[in-house]
């Protein structure tokens, strides 16, 4: 397994490129040889740049929270979306040498070693700093949650345009499955999404491996989040929740107006009365979760587009 990823060309690149293991990647060269597999043997081996001296050289200090969530961008340059709300990147071919390259490469390593379970293996018998890069390798996730027509979607367009985050739409990906032809799961979404009811949790699990997501609509009731924590405990850490708060009154005019251009077979009064019933059910007790462990930044989704990114902005900043 190990001489196929030295064949890689855009590895071998990286390997040999002094490009890459200039300024603010001072950790690349322990997170290549630990994805390389050549673990704790190359650990003793000292990286020339961590030991260099200046703080962007200093691996404590590169590791220290909240540093790691702002330097993964830095580090692997993740890509600040994909298309159609799935992950694509980790399939597309590499292209270039350079930092998509890299991220390809890198994606492809992290699914086939399992990094983050192999860090945390390793963190069990060697230092502290080991233990944060498993920490750090985690994909950060952040659930973002509100009534329909909260206007999620319209700001996780705007997040994916600025910051380097990954946008899965519960919404989006169960009417996507729900269109594709041959879909078992059709008519069941179908009914679901007419209903205001949720689909399973399962659908989530595919997408599981990237670095900072933003999950829009999910988790939607306790058995999303039961499934969850089922799935991703200790694999991906749940940042914070972002929670779009408006009337149920905005909610509806906004969707029914959505409605009129959207195609969406959902967003009819009859539903919508449903989906938010749904919501105030299912959902407000999942935010009530969160806010007892000090993890909800509720933001007063009633105002323009464009006052409410202004808060999002702020929280985003602040917390990473
Ligand atoms: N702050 C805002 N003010 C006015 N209209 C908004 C708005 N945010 C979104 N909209 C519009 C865009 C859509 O046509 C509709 C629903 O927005 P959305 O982003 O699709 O909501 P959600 O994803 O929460 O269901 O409302």
């Amino acid at each position: 397994m190990r001489s196929g990823l030295h064949r890689h060309p855009v590895c071998d690149g990286l390997l040999s490129s002094p490009w890459y293991f200039r300024p603010a990647v001072a950790l690349s060269p322990s997170i290549l040889v630990l994805l390389l597999g050549e673990g704790m043997s190359v650990l003793k081996r000292e990286p020339p740049l961590l030991h260099r001296e200046g703080p962007l050289n200093d691996p404590e200090l590169l590791l220290t929270p909240p540093l790691p969530i702002l330097s993964i961008d830095k580090i692997f340059s993740l890509p600040g979306h994909a298309p159609t709300g799935h992950s694509s990147s980790s399939s597309a071919e590499p292209t270039t040498r350079g930092r998509w390259s890299f991220i390809d490469c890198f994606l492809r390593l992290s699914e086939q070693f399992m990094v983050v379970g192999l860090l945390q293996r390793l963190s069990e018998k060697l230092p502290r700093v080991v233990h944060r890069l498993s920490e750090m390798m985690k994909p950060q996730v952040v659930f973002v949650l509100g009534g329909p027509g909260a206007g999620k979607g319209t700001q996780c367009e705007r997040i994916v345009k600025n910051y380097s985050y990954t946008h899965l739409s519960a919404g989006d990906l169960l009417r996507e499955e729900r269109s594709r032809t041959g879909s078992e799961f059709g008519q069941l979404i179908d009914t679901y999404i007419k209903e205001g009811k949720i689909a399973m949790e399962e659908t989530m699990k595919s997408d599981e491996k990237k670095f900072r997501f933003l999950i829009d609509g999910f988790p939607r009731n306790q058995d999303n989040l039961q499934g969850w924590n089922n799935v991703m405990d200790g694999k991906a850490d749940v940042k914070f929740v972002l929670f779009f708060d408006c009337s149920s009154e905005v909610c509806i005019d906004r969707c029914l107006e959505r409605g009129k251009s959207s195609g969406r077979t959902d967003d009819n009064r009859e539903s919508l009365e449903k989906r938010i019933q749904t919501y105030l059910q299912s959902t407000r007790p999942i935010i009530e979760q969160y806010e007892q462990q000090g993890k909800v930044h509720k933001i007063d989704a009633s105002r323009s587009v464009d006052e409410v990114f202004a808060d999002v902005k702020n929280i985003l900043e602040n917390q990473g």
